[in-house]
């Protein structure tokens, strides 16, 4: 029985040491101490109610942003559940670092972050009873993802104006004040960009629009639905074109979308997709899952590859 905090030295003994006991269920927690909403509290509550059952389990903060994805990379991670304890960006690190992995563990989520929207996606608990309680059921669903120029999304990929919103926003402002910030950014950038328009060809047709995101999931930026048809547990994508983004246009959407109705709403199109490409006359912004990424042109499908998630 053992739930133990690793120090940056200490993986090579915890890796011997689980070892020693293959027939228990190995766990491995990544901590994202720099993750909004980060509460070191619930995570030793965590760690104590594991250290009760009968399993391995490791505890380590990351040190540095990549950590997750150089650990989840690594082929010789060799664990039954890896645990992230952060926000929508470390989820994303550790399914882009396990894209090739030749066994990878389930994935579990101990839902810190800003946005948070995979926890919405899965409706995970937040406090460290049902986290403890979920993850000792080990009851899994399949986690689809789709691809971005190659790099997974579990969320979303989008391009054009809330992309410009994420590369704009400092991180000391989105530590500061959380989602609050993203909506600072959006004011603050919303009245001078120039907009630029993007091409979308998908099915078969072509498309022009303003902003278009590629969804895996039925949320965006929280609890905000975008459409009740995708789920991250099913295989399959929606595309969202909004034909204007002029900062009147945006409100409209953003209304729109706190109602759960941005699909109804005009110069909105919703279509299920399973491959799209993104392009335009100058390079525009894109944003993966909440993060920035790079510009347009874009190739948007399916991860023909899924990985298990724990749920409750
Ligand atoms: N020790 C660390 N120091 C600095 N950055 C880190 C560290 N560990 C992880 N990161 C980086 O922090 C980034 C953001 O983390 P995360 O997504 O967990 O929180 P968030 O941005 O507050 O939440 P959300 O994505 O849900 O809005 C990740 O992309 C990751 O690369």
């Amino acid at each position: 029985m053992k739930a133990e905090w690793s120090n940056p030295t200490g993986t090579e003994r915890s890796a011997a040491e689980s070892g020693m006991k293959r027939n228990r269920q190995r766990i491995l927690v990544l901590a994202n101490p720099t993750a909004g909403g980060y509460r070191p509290k619930v995570l030793e509550a965590v760690r104590e109610n594991l250290s009760r059952l009968d399993v391995d389990a490791e505890f380590r903060l990351t040190s540095h942003a990549g950590e997750i994805g150089e650990v989840c990379s690594d082929p010789d991670l060799d664990v039954d559940v890896l645990v992230i304890a952060g926000g929508d960006g470390s989820v994303n690190e550790a399914m882009t670092g396990l894209q090739d992995h030749p066994k990878p563990p389930a994935l579990c989520l101990v839902p810190f972050g800003t946005a948070n929207v995979l926890a919405h996606e899965l409706k995970l608990p937040a406090d460290p009873g049902a986290i403890s309680d979920t993850l000792s059921k080990g009851k899994t669903r399949p986690l689809h993802a789709g691809l971005a120029n190659g790099r997974p999304f579990v969320l979303m990929a989008s391009a054009g104006f809330d992309a410009e919103v994420v590369h704009a926003l400092p991180l000391a402002l989105k530590r500061r004040f959380g989602k609050l910030a993203y909506v600072l950014s959006a004011i603050r950038i919303g009245f001078r960009r120039k907009t630029t328009d993007l091409q979308v060809h998908t099915n078969g047709r072509s498309y022009n629009a303003k902003m278009v995101i590629a969804t895996n999931g039925k949320y965006y930026g929280g609890p905000f639905c975008l459409t009740r048809e995708e789920s991250v547990c099913r295989p399959g994508l929606h595309l969202i074109l909004l034909k204007h983004d002029s900062p009147w246009s945006m409100l409209r959407f953003s209304l729109a979308l706190v109602r759960g109705r941005l699909n109804k709403e005009p110069g909105a199109l919703l279509m299920p997709i399973t491959r799209a490409t993104i392009t335009s006359v100058s390079p525009v912004a894109l944003q993966i899952d909440g993060d920035p990424y790079g510009t347009t042109p874009v190739e948007i499908e399916a991860a023909p590859a899924c990985l298990q998630i724990v749920v409750p």
